[in-house]
């Protein structure tokens, strides 16, 4: 892992939703290796953020670079190629395919066997479809899904779909993991295993990730700096100990627990 070489650079980004500026003015680095927390309270334009980094939207002010190269404008497909990969909110599988062939379609994306070869099933194909489906299931083994991967991902406990669903990003091979609340509805178990799995997997693909999630002890847990968003704007950055004691932050949250 390269310490301290800067891989996302956002400077003033913002978008407008008609009147509401649902962010507005965000500064935000992280470097290579980094797991950066992003938190706030509901509404506070977290998932936007998202959106604006991965080409969903387009910002209307400021700009985003990944490893020196501007990403504004170019569409969601082509910002995945370049090296960034999320999951959702709410968890967007393919339910009724397999859990083995939900992570292959992410690596279809990256597949260097030309489509005409896939199409017509030349020799290319087999071999470029043979590689994909082991290394599909080398993810497998490491998210413990591997004995399930032909199980229609609908028929998944939800702990186990969220697993997935970090598996399916995972195999686009991102620079940059964008983690949309991952541990939403699980329990403290599940909760515990997530954050082990989360460090292992940083270590392992030496990912860098950013991490929104309500769940403080996870955050707090995890995180070496998160961001704090309040109405669109950035309120705060600093350590889980300088957050945890930032008075803008616990007045935003109004009451709400922060440590
Ligand atoms: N496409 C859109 N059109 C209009 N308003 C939008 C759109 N997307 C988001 N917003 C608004 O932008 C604001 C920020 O929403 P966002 O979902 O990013 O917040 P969040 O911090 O992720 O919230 P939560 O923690 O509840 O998921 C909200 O007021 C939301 O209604």
């Amino acid at each position: 892992m390269k310490a301290n070489k800067p891989l996302l650079k956002v400077d003033n980004v913002g978008i407008r939703f008609g009147g509401l500026k649902a962010v507005s003015d965000v500064n935000l680095h992280l470097n290579q290796g980094e797991l950066i927390g992003l938190i706030g309270p509901n509404g506070a334009g977290k998932t936007t953020f998202f959106n604006l980094l991965t080409g969903v939207y387009v910002p209307t002010e400021g700009s985003i670079e990944l490893d020196n190269e501007r990403l504004n404008g170019l569409a969601p497909y082509k910002i995945t190629k370049k090296g960034i990969s999320r999951t959702f909110q709410n968890i967007r599988l393919f339910s009724e395919l397999s859990v083995l062939d939900n992570v292959k379609v992410a690596y279809h994306s990256l597949a260097k066997h030309s489509m005409i070869s896939s199409i017509f099933r030349l020799p290319p194909h087999f071999s470029g479809e043979k590689e994909m489906e082991e290394k599909a299931i080398e993810f497998l083994k490491i998210f413990k899904l591997e004995p399930f991967m032909h199980e229609k991902a609908k028929n998944l406990p939800y702990g186990q779909q969220r697993r997935l669903e970090i598996a399916r990003a995972l195999a686009a091979n991102p620079k940059l993991l964008l983690l949309d609340e991952p541990a939403a509805g699980m329990n403290p178990q599940e909760t515990e295993e997530l954050m082990n799995l989360i460090a292992l997997i940083r270590e392992r693909f030496s990912l860098t990730i950013l991490l929104i999630e309500h769940d403080m002890p996870l955050v707090m847990g995890v995180c070496e700096r998160i961001y704090v968003l309040d109405s669109g704007q950035l309120i705060a950055e600093g350590t889980p100990e300088q957050i945890r004691n930032n008075p803008k932050v616990i007045k935003a949250y109004l009451g709400e627990e922060v440590s």
